[in-house]
């Protein structure tokens, strides 16, 4: 099985962020991931995950923020030098946090130009920081309108392009389902590329159970392509989290 970790910016939000962290290692998740932590001293939530004894999985960049904010702006050309001084700021706060992945946020862009840009600060990001392994991850356009990066074979492409040992992509089921109508084939395709996995039900975003994606074959499909990454719950719970959970293997 993989190992499973929670999405506090999306699991557990019944209690303030930092009581989410203990609150994930009882339901028996082993790490965590928040989408956009800048908001929380570094060194309390670094605290919070070493006393609950749970790996720091993944951050988004570039910062600022969830609430309403823009999903980064990578693509965007015109916004180089904005990139690189708050890709600077992301690391700093993953390594405060020990944080395994950066996700790097496109932002909303088109064309050659925008693609253009990505692959320059991808390029940038990934010589920058050797040491941090870093993500990209297409979202569908229903939800992120205008989002650069809505295709699979695109994040692959770009993946390639840049050719740094660090860069891979982040693969999301309820994404790849939205975007490609199966995600299970998606996986298969992508499978060798994959640094992150984030997972829900559809249709509705919640538990990822039932529905329109086979977990428990998703999961064994994970562990016969001998993935050692983390599994990530990313999902908007039907009701309160913890009764929620019985799609969660135990060991
Ligand atoms: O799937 C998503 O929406 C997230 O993983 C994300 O990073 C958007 O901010
Ligand atoms: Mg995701």
């Amino acid at each position: 099985m993989p190992r499973f970790a929670a999405n506090l910016t999306m699991l557990f939000t019944e209690l303030p962020m930092l009581e989410r962290f203990a609150a994930a290692a009882e339901a028996g998740f082993e790490g965590i991931e928040i989408l956009f932590p800048y908001d929380i001293a570094a060194r309390d939530l670094s605290r919070a995950a070493i006393s609950a004894g749970l790996d720091f999985v993944l951050m988004n960049a570039p910062p600022p923020n969830w609430a309403g904010g823009p999903r980064g702006f990578a693509a965007e050309p015109g916004r180089e030098d904005r990139f690189r001084s708050d890709f600077d700021r992301a690391v700093r706060f993953a390594e405060a946090l020990r944080a395994r992945h950066i996700h790097i946020m496109a932002g909303y862009a088109q064309g050659d130009e925008a693609r253009e840009t990505f692959t320059r600060n991808l390029s940038w990001a990934a010589e920058r920081a050797p040491h941090v392994s870093l993500t990209i991850e297409p979202l569908n356009p229903a939800d992120q309108p205008g989002y650069f990066l809505a295709d699979f074979d695109l994040a692959a492409d770009l993946i390639a392009e840049v050719g740094a040992p660090n860069l891979g992509l982040q693969f999301d089921t309820y994404h790849a389902q939205l975007i490609t109508g199966d995600a299970m084939a998606a996986w298969r395709r992508h499978a060798g590329i994959t640094r992150h996995i984030q997972i829900a039900g559809l249709p509705g975003r919640h538990e990822p159970a039932g529905g329109m994606i086979d977990y428990p074959g998703f999961f064994a499909a994970l562990d016969r392509s001998g993935y050692k990454g983390w599994v990530s719950a990313e999902y908007n719970p039907a009701s309160l989290t913890t009764q929620g959970l019985g799609w969660l293997p135990r060991p």
